[in-house]
C-alpha cells in the first residue's frame, strides 16, 4: 500500500494527539490485591539460634507515581509479598530479616482490608510509608523455636484522585466544557446529554498550557490539576447515582469549583424530576456534600454561574447580577425554603458569572490563581527525595 506524504503526516499527528490524551486525562477506580508479609525464619533450639523477621508490605506515597502507571501494574500484580525471614543454621545462629516490600502508590489512595471492611490506611503524605501487613516473628525461645507466618490479608486499594481543584455539579452544567478550556486539546469528550463523563477525567493546566494568555500571572512551570467528576444528581450523598464514587475524589481537592447552569436544572424532563432554579440547585449541591462529609463544604469554594451566553433578557441577565451579589453574602441561604436551607452553608471565594463554551475563562483562571495559597503545587514536592528506613535492631543470644 502506498501511502501519501499527506496521509503520513495526518497518521502521525493522530496519533501524537492520541499520546498526549493519555498522559493528560487520567481515570479512577478499585482494585483487589492479596498481601503477604514474610514469614519468620525458624530457629534453631539446640543453639538457642533465632531466625530472621519476616520483611512488612508497606505502600509508599509517592507524587510521581502516575495514576496510569499504578492502574498497569495493580493489573498485572494481584499478589505482593515480602522476603520471609532467614532461619537459624549452625554456621548463622542469628537468621538475616526478610527483606520488606515497598510498593509505590499515588498520593491519596486509600487501603481496605477487605475481611472486615476496615480501612489499613490513608496515603495522603507525600514519602510516608504505611505498614499493610506485619513480617512474622523469627523463631526463637519466645516462639518455641518456630518462625510466626506473616500478616496475609486480601486488600481493597482505592484510587482516589487529588487534584488541586475538584470539578461538582449537577450533569450538564458544562464542567466539561470548563475543563477543555483549561487544556484546549480537543481530547475531553464533551456532549450535551447527562452523565457523557463515565470517569472522573483529570487534566493537567500549567502557565506554558496555550490556553493560558500571555498574561497568566502563574509563575513559569506552575501545575494544577483539574478533576472532572461526573455530574451528581440528588440523593448522592447516599450514594444515588453512584454519587459516592464521584464525591470520594473531591476530598482531597485543595479547592472545590462549583458549576451551575445559570438557567436552572432538571435531570429529566418528566414530572417525578422537578425543576430547580440555579439558588436551589447550589443548596442542594451544598446539602449533598455536607451530608457526604461535613468538611468538604468548609474548603475553598469557587461558584461559577455557568451559560450566561444564553440569557436573552436583560431582565434575566439583571436577575443573575443580582443572584450574583447574594451569593457573595453571608446569608444566601436565607430565603430559601427549609428544605432547601444546608446545615452548613458554604461561603464562596468568589462568585463568577462565565460562558465555558466561548472559551474565555481569564477571569476563572485569575480568581483561581488568587487562591494559589490554598493550591498544593505539583512541582512543591522533591521529585527524588526518598526516606530512610531505619534497620531493625540486631537481637542478643
Ligand atoms: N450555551 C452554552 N452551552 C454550554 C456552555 N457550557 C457548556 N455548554 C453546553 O452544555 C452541554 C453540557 O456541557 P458539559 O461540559 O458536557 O457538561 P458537564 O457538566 O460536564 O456534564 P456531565 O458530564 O453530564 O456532568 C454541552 O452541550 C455544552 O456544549 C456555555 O457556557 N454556554
Amino acid at each position: 500500500m502506498i501511502f501519501s506524504r499527506k496521509l503520513l503526516k495526518e497518521t502521525i499527528t493522530s496519533v501524537q494527539k492520541l499520546i498526549k490524551h493519555d498522559l493528560n486525562i487520567v481515570t479512577a477506580d478499585k482494585y483487589i490485591i492479596s498481601v503477604k508479609a514474610g514469614n519468620g525464619g525458624t530457629g534453631l533450639a539446640r543453639y538457642n539460634g533465632c531466625g530472621g523477621y519476616g520483611g512488612n508490605v508497606y505502600f509508599v506515597a509517592k507524587p510521581n507515581v502516575a495514576f496510569t502507571d499504578i492502574k498497569r501494574k495493580l493489573k498485572s500484580k494481584m499478589k505482593i509479598r515480602a522476603d520471609p525471614g532467614v532461619s537459624a543454621n549452625k554456621l548463622g545462629l542469628i537468621g538475616a530479616h526478610g527483606k520488606h516490600e515497598y510498593f509505590e502508590v499515588p498520593i491519596g489512595i486509600e487501603v481496605v482490608d477487605r475481611e472486615n471492611n476496615t480501612l489499613i490506611a490513608r496515603c495522603s503524605r507525600p514519602f510516608n510509608k504505611y505498614l499493610i501487613a506485619r513480617g512474622g516473628e523469627g523463631g526463637s525461645a519466645n516462639t518455641g523455636y518456630k518462625g510466626l507466618p506473616g500478616q496475609a490479608l486480601e486488600i481493597e486499594v482505592h484510587l482516589k484522585l487529588r487534584p488541586n481543584i475538584g470539578l461538582l455539579g449537577f450533569p450538564n452544567a458544562g464542567k466539561s466544557t470548563i475543563l477543555k478550556a483549561f487544556v484546549p486539546e480537543k481530547s475531553v469528550k464533551i456532549a450535551d446529554y447527562p452523565f457523557t463523563t463515565v470517569n472522573p477525567q483529570v487534566a493537567f493546566w500549567n502557565s506554558s498550557t496555550p490556553s493560558t494568555s500571555s498574561t497568566s500571572p502563574l509563575a513559569e512551570n506552575f501545575t494544577v490539576s483539574l478533576a472532572d467528576l461526573p455530574g451528581i444528581i440528588e440523593g448522592a450523598s447516599r450514594n444515588r447515582g453512584r454519587g459516592y464514587q464521584f464525591l470520594k475524589h473531591l476530598e482531597y481537592a485543595d479547592i472545590v469549583l462549583m458549576v451551575v447552569d445559570c438557567q436552572g436544572f432538571q435531570l429529566k424532563n418528566e414530572l417525578d424530576c422537578p425543576f430547580r432554579t440555579p439558588l436551589e440547585s447550589i443548596a442542594l449541591l451544598n446539602k449533598e456534600v455536607e451530608n457526604y462529609d461535613k468538611k468538604l463544604a468548609k474548603k475553598p469554594i469557587v461558584l461559577v454561574l455557568n451559560k450566561i451566553d444564553l440569557l436573552e433578557s436583560d431582565e434575566s441577565r439583571d436577575n443573575i447580577q443580582s443572584l450574583q451579589n447574594l451569593l457573595k453574602t453571608k446569608n444566601w441561604w436565607m430565603g430559601l425554603p427549609e428544605e432547601f436551607r444546608p446545615t452548613i452553608p458554604m461561603r464562596f471565594e468568589n462568585v463568577i458569572q462565565l460562558s465555558a463554551k466561548s472559551g474565555k475563562i481569564e477571569e476563572l483562571q485569575k480568581v483561581l490563581t488568587g487562591l494559589r495559597h490554598h493550591i498544593h503545587a505539583l512541582t512543591d514536592v522533591p521529585e527524588n527525595s526518598n526516606f530512610e528506613e531505619k534497620p531493625r535492631k540486631k537481637r542478643l543470644l
